[in-house]
């Protein structure tokens, strides 16, 4: 017995030599060897996964490392993140296109794909079936198969389409102002304290199922996050986030035939896609489609399944709607409550902004809620939510894609060769004074307003090279699809909030919480809210 056990012993030792001997020779040999990072970096990714895991703030290290080894630094074997937002150009919208990255894949398990062949997504979804895999659109690294399944939707998200969807968008805010008065302005609430990124994602995610589905999920007329949907989203993003940087320990965690360890699914989401599509088609059925044509406003669903009736036969299944209906939710909801929190919290802690933003309002006769065309005429709130999305972009690692065949060289002259992997994180990019000018840390709207120095045709070229290196949505060809979407939601919900009520801090001194997950999460925007021009209680009662 201690023999077998000395010689398993030994075989493990024998092991792990061969391991760090292959780690140390390709360390010698590796082209990427001039680039300087972490130590760890050039013979493992686990340390940026545990980074990402530990810190939470990943976007800090890498800015730090950035400051410490220059505009690009080796962030593992092979992997260099980039800081230099003159390389947009080439890394996202250069030619021929530069493929996504397999940080997202592994090799396929799927019954229905060749074993260990075909990738699988590790944030993909599963079919009601709980077998079928729903591709996450946003991970698909074959470019041809993307284009051809975002070909028939993508011009349902052009700024003129997402107009089409305000009166869908309209009476969510009412309700959220309404559910606002009631639950912390109104009677014995007046004064009650809430966190403002709860209420700001209740709104975005309630919104987003109203024009997806025609009917909202339900968190802001209840308050709280029902179901728990919230939570599990975030959940999940806290695993994908660690568990891409070494996307085949999915296959130990998530995927092992055992037990999952791993992200909570998305089976809610798909559920409730589902349930909508089944009550739609029932709808369909029992009205007729003659009424769906009748319909003022056409929600998103309604496209998907125009869509569907026009396209050539199988190309797109209820299960390609059903995927539509996730992109929208998935990638579309946490990422614009983001942006509303990120923009109540820094009004907040910057009062003469929020002062400015609203004598800017109060000049306008606006309508209520703030129509998207009214937001356009209001230049201070524009520069407010360019800002926002600058200093806190929603999504918070590397958008990463693979150099071509043929490699490139940076403007140092260094050379990185093909099939190495290249990203830029917007949180690195966005801090670049060359770029966006002074006191990048700081949240200053004015940065993206004409200076009285300035003649209109030097703003108009500043404010071109800002808007070049802005990386919120990203670049080219795999840029943000519901970018449109996002920016009229928020500027309505902003400019509404804004103009109807005195938002203050619970404790002005404090700071947020902020949780790169991925999606750079928020808690801890303490607030209390009364109406504008309206006596805060204690001032009545005092
Ligand atoms: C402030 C809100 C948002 C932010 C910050 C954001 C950010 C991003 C970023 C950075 C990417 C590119 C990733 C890359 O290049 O690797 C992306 C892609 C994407 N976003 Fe957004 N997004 C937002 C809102 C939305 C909304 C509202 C929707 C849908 C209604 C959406 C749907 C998508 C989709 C489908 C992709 C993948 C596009 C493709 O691969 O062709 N996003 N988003």
């Amino acid at each position: 017995m201690l023999g077998v056990l000395a010689l398993t012993f030994r075989f493990l030792l024998a092991g792990i030599a061969l391991i760090v001997l292959k780690k140390l020779v390709d360390h010698v040999r590796s082209p990427l060897r001039q680039f300087d990072g972490p130590f760890l970096a050039k013979f493992t990714d686990l340390w940026r996964l545990l980074d990402i895991k530990t810190t939470r703030r990943c976007d800090i290290t890498h800015n730090n490392l950035h400051k410490q080894y220059g505009p690009a630094v080796r962030m593992g074997p092979n992997c260099i993140s980039l800081a230099d937002p003159g390389l947009i150009k080439v890394v996202y919208t250069g030619r021929p296109r530069w493929k996504k990255s397999t940080m997202c894949t592994y090799p396929s398990l799927s019954p229905n794909k060749p074993p260990l062949t075909a990738p699988d997504n590790v944030n993909d979804a599963l079919g009601p079936d709980g077998k079928t895999r729903i591709t996450n659109l946003n991970s698909e690294t074959n470019e041809s198969a993307h284009d051809k399944t975002v070909a028939p939707i993508r011009s349902m998200y052009t700024m003129s389409n997402v107009k089409s969807f305000e009166p869908l968008i309209d009476p969510v805010i009412t309700r959220l102002c309404a559910a606002l008065e009631s639950r912390f302005i109104d009677g014995a609430n007046a004064g009650t304290s809430f966190d403002a990124a709860d209420w700001m994602n209740y709104a975005a995610w309630d919104i987003m199922s109203e024009i997806t589905f025609g009917k909202p999920f339900g968190f802001i007329d209840q308050g709280k996050d029902v179901g728990g949907f919230l939570a599990t989203s975030q959940r999940g993003l806290d695993y994908f986030a660690v568990i891409c940087q070494m996307p085949w320990l999915d296959l130990v965690l998530d995927k092992n035939p055992v037990k999952r360890i791993g992200a909570p699914s998305f089976s809610w989401a798909v559920e409730f896609s589902v349930g909508a599509l089944v009550e739609r088609y029932q709808q369909m059925a029992a009205d007729g489609e003659k009424k769906v044509e009748e319909k003022p406003v056409k929600d998103f669903l309604d496209k998907f399944l125009e869509a569907k009736a026009k396209a050539e036969p199988g190309t797109i299944d209820d299960m390609q709607v059903v995927n539509f209906l996730l992109v929208n939710v998935l990638a579309g909801s946490d990422t614009t409550a983001i942006t509303l929190g990120a923009a109540v919290y820094y009004l907040l802690k910057n009062p003469a902004v929020l002062k400015k933003l609203v004598r800017e309002l109060d000049e306008r006769e606006l309508s209520t809620p703030v129509s998207w065309t009214e937001t356009l005429e209001l230049p201070y709130l524009n520069a407010v939510m360019q800002e926002t999305m600058r200093i806190h972009g929603g999504v918070g690692l590397m958008l990463e894609r693979e150099v071509p065949a043929g490699g490139f060289s940076l403007p140092d002259g260094r050379f990185v060769p093909g099939g190495t992997v290249v990203g830029m994180n917007p949180w690195v990019v966005h801090m670049n004074e060359e770029y966006f000018g002074p006191n990048t840390e700081k949240f200053v709207p004015e940065r993206w307003m004409r200076r009285s120095e300035e003649t209109t045709e030097q703003f108009e070229a500043r404010e071109k090279k800002m808007k070049e290196a802005t990386l919120t949505f990203g670049h080219g060809s795999r840029i943000c699809l519901g970018r449109n979407l996002s920016r009229l939601e928020a500027n309505k919900v902003i400019a509404t909030l804004s103009k109807n009520y005195e938002w203050s801090l619970v404790q002005p001194e404090k700071d947020w919480k902020i949780r790169n997950s991925w999606f750079t999460y928020q808690s801890g925007i303490n607030v209390t809210v009364k109406k504008r021009g309206q006596k805060a209680e204690c001032d009545v009662a005092c």
